[in-house]
Order: structure tokens, then sequence, then C-alpha cells
């Protein structure tokens, strides 16, 4: 690759739920723009990122992971998972090291993609015996004709550089599309509710992360430089209100507390942050709220 040319490309981190994906977005962005969370399913849209090389400028895009899904939300997020197959220059297959090699991915996700594909296998830092990364990489390359194989750790940062490296090997020639300093071209007010909705799937269990959607309602900034938000958090059956609140409001309080936290390092600012509860008779089923919520 010539040094003087000006890159530019597009490139997709698609797989399987819960593999790494949002984690390793935000290690190349290095900032949290992606939520995260040890359940599946935690990303619902399409999240871009930017990310500036010497020479050029690449938009990442995490997707949500591809499941057999049941909901119409469910659907929503697969549909969005393979739009982004398409219309990019590289595809990051992400899956987990340590796990099963999956076929029927790769046969319904990447048949007929004439986009190169790069296997990541992410996790490699859970990996005790480094013999089954060389089984397993073999494997797998028995399956699809990857351009490259990489192991890599996005929770610890391993071999994320060197992914970065050679991503830029395939992309196009092209001038930046966006300015050098910003990270996302994601609105504020949707990032901020991501950062409610994830304290919600890492403080509640069962059901309720999955019956949950957060909207912002308002969002000003005051003279004193404070931005107040206030934020609803809507779900599908008044018996999930309880759970949501907790006892005395306590696991309201924790999350309003959390988020304000991220939300105040996002922004840069101090924040004031109020939460309501609402509830939205099976939303995750109806059209008009998916479109509403921006899942649809
Ligand atoms: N040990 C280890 N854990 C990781 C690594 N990368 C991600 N994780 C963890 O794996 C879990 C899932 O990570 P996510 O980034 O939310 O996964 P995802 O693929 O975006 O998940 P979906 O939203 O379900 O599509 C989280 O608990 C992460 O902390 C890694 O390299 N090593």
């Amino acid at each position: 690759m010539k040094n003087n040319v000006n890159r530019f490309g597009y490139v997709s981190i698609v797989g399987r739920p819960n593999v790494g994906k949002s984690t390793l977005l935000n290690r190349i962005i290095g900032e949290k723009i992606a939520i995260t969370s040890d359940k599946p399913q935690t990303t619902r849209n399409r999240i871009q990122g930017i990310h500036n090389i010497a020479n050029g400028q690449i938009v990442f895009i995490d997707t949500p992971g591809i499941h057999a899904c049941h909901s119409r939300l469910n659907k929503g997020m697969v549909d969005a998972a393979l739009a982004a197959l398409r219309g990019v220059d590289l595809l990051l297959l992400v899956v987990d090291a340590g796990g099963a090699i999956d076929d029927r991915l790769v046969r319904d996700v990447l048949g007929g993609t004439g986009t190169p594909v790069m296997l990541v296998l992410n996790k490699v830092d859970l990996l005790a015996d480094k013999r089954v990364l060389l089984e397993r990489m073999a494997a797998w390359s028995q399956l699809y004709p990857f351009r490259e194989i990489l192991p890599i750790s996005a929770g610890s940062g391993e071999g994320v550089d060197g992914l970065i490296e050679t991503v830029c090997g395939y992309l196009p020639e092209g001038q930046p599309l966006f300015p050098d300093d910003i990270l996302t071209d994601l609105p504020e007010r949707f990032i901020v509710a991501e950062m409610i909705r994830e304290k919600i799937f890492r403080l509640t269990r069962d059901e309720i992360p999955y019956s949950t959607a957060v909207t912002v309602e308002s969002f000003t900034e005051r003279p004193n430089g404070v931005v107040a938000i206030s934020a609803a958090i809507c779900l599908e059956r008044p018996n999930q209100k309880g759970i949501i609140i907790g006892k005395k409001g306590e696991m309201l309080k924790k999350i309003g507390s959390q988020a304000r936290h991220d939300i105040e390092r996002l922004l840069g600012t101090r924040v004031f942050l109020e939460l309501f509860v609402k509830i939205e008779e099976n939303w995750s089923e109806r059209t008009s709220k998916l479109r509403e919520f921006g899942y649809e």
C-alpha cells in the first residue's frame, strides 16, 4: 500500500451475540460508545465508530448479534445486522476463540457475500491452552476462505493494534467523511439512553433487560453548565415496574447513579438525571413502538 494515498472505508463487525463485538468497537475507538454486558443481545442497533489513521479514516460498524429470532424486536435487530453485511469494504466476523466451530453462521451469514472477510477469534485471554487456539484456527479455516484469521482479546487489548493495521490494508482510496475529532455520528441523546439501558442489562435479570427500552424525553443545558436529562424506562408489563424501582426505590437509584457517572464522562460535564418508569404494553411486538424506539 502506497503511504501517500488517502484511505477511507467501512468495516462491519458481525457475529453471534455476546462474543465481544461492542467491546472490540470501544477498544478500537478508545472510548465507550457501544454498551456491553455479559448477557446476549445487548446491542439492538448499528453503532458507528470513527477511527482516524495516519493517512485516512475507518468507520467501524458494530451490529446486533445474529441469532434465531422470535419477537419483532429481535427480527429488527437481526435485520440490522444483516444489512450491515452489504456495502462495506471488509467484514470482521467475531467469534469466541474457545467456542464451538459454527458452520451454520458461516453458511447463513457469509454465503454469497463478495466482501472480504477477516475472522477474529476473540477472548483468547480465556484460553489456558494455546494449542486449542491453533486447532480452532485450523478448523475455522476449513470452512471459508477467510482473508485473515486473527486471535485477539478485546477485553485486554491484546492483538487489537495489529488488527487495525491489517484492516488498513483493505481500505480503498478515499477522503475522510467525518471531522477528525468525532468518535461517532450517533446523537448524544441516543448514547445517553443506551447508557441507561446498559445499567438495566447489568443490574437486572431474567426477562427484565429484554423488556426494557429507554427514551430521553428532555435534554437541557442549564446556565450553570449542568445538563438536565429526563429519561423514561419503558417496560412491557405492569408487574415489571416493582423490579425496576426496587425496595424503597433502591434499584432505580442504582441504575440512575451508575448511568449518570458514564453520561458525565461522555459529556464532560455535570449531569442531573431524572428517571421515570412507563408501561408500554408489549412494545417489543408493536411496529409503531419499535419505530419510535429506533429498532425498525
Ligand atoms: N475475558 C474476556 N471477556 C470479553 C472479551 N471481550 C468481551 N468480553 C466480555 O464478553 C461479554 C460480551 O461482550 P459484548 O461486547 O457485550 O458482546 P457483543 O458481541 O457486542 O454482544 P451482543 O450485544 O449480544 O451482540 C461482556 O461481558 C464482555 O466484557 C475478551 O476479550 N475477554
